[in-house]
């Protein structure tokens, strides 16, 4: 599905990511883990052609991202605030989003009805503005908005990040149930080590833009990864 090839950024001299080569097949749920500046935003950035690579490419169904907008229509994604539009109300925004997607407003309403729980009565018929919401707010629409239209691709960049812990429990039921699909694709980065291993079937680590670990998710990925981060052996208890 999604396919790297001799993938590197450099801002000056620095490297800040150099893949030289990942496959992420269709139906993975792909989570990527790694230390503030490891290079994860700089990935999913580039992933949606959002930056310019320094060498390399990225395809997706065969399609070359920076050469093509084919892979829109089927790829989503919330990497953070600038995805939202701050004079919008939510419904306004999905709205819109549905209309990008296809999908007219009962198409969204009926949608927008999976997640009463997740919204918790704080998003929807609230008549304020998205500059207006919380920080754990926004970060609710945003993930739901890239889940409008059924994409197969979305990549959603640390969607634990500013919730409540009740969201995040609920969050992690959405991500399963998505992962689920043999047709979506899903990519999600988090600083969450026990999240993303519990919606995710295989982690990559990233270190200084590297990659060092790549799992497939099984009941000792738990470990290996704490063990990995915290600097000691694995087999310590
Ligand atoms: N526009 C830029 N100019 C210079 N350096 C940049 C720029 N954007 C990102 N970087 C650097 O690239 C490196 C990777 O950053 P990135 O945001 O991808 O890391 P991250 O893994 O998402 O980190 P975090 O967990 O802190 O969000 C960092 O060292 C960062 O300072």
């Amino acid at each position: 599905m999604i396919h790297v090839e001799n993938l590197s950024k450099a801002y000056g001299t620095t490297k800040v990511l150099d893949i030289p080569e990942l496959e992420i097949p269709k139906g993975q749920s792909f989570g990527l883990v790694g230390n503030n500046g490891a290079g994860k935003t700089t990935f999913f950035s580039l992933l949606l052609d959002l930056i310019q690579s320094t060498t390399g490419h990225i395809s997706s169904n065969g399609i070359q991202i920076s050469s093509s907008e084919e892979w829109k229509p089927y790829t989503s994604a919330f990497i953070d605030e600038t995805f939202l539009i701050g004079y919008l109300t939510p419904e306004e925004y999905f709205y819109f989003i549905g209309e990008l997607r296809g999908w007219n407003k009962a198409d969204v309403d009926q949608f927008l009805e999976g997640f009463t729980d997740f919204f918790n009565d704080e998003i929807l018929n609230k008549r304020k503005y998205l500059r207006d919401l919380s920080k754990g707010n926004s970060k609710k629409v945003g993930i739901v908005g890239a889940l409008i239209g059924n994409p197969e691709v979305i990549i959603l960049d640390e969607p634990f990040a500013n919730l409540d812990p009740t969201t995040q429990i609920r969050l992690k039921r959405i991500l399963k149930a998505l992962a689920d699909k043999p047709e979506v694709t899903i990519l999600v980065s988090s600083h969450d080590l026990q999240h993303t291993v519990e919606v995710s079937n295989r982690i990559v680590v990233l270190e200084k833009g590297l990659v060092v670990k790549d799992l497939q998710t099984n009941t000792e990925t738990m470990k290996e990864l704490e063990a990995f981060f915290s600097g000691e052996p694995a087999d310590v208890e």
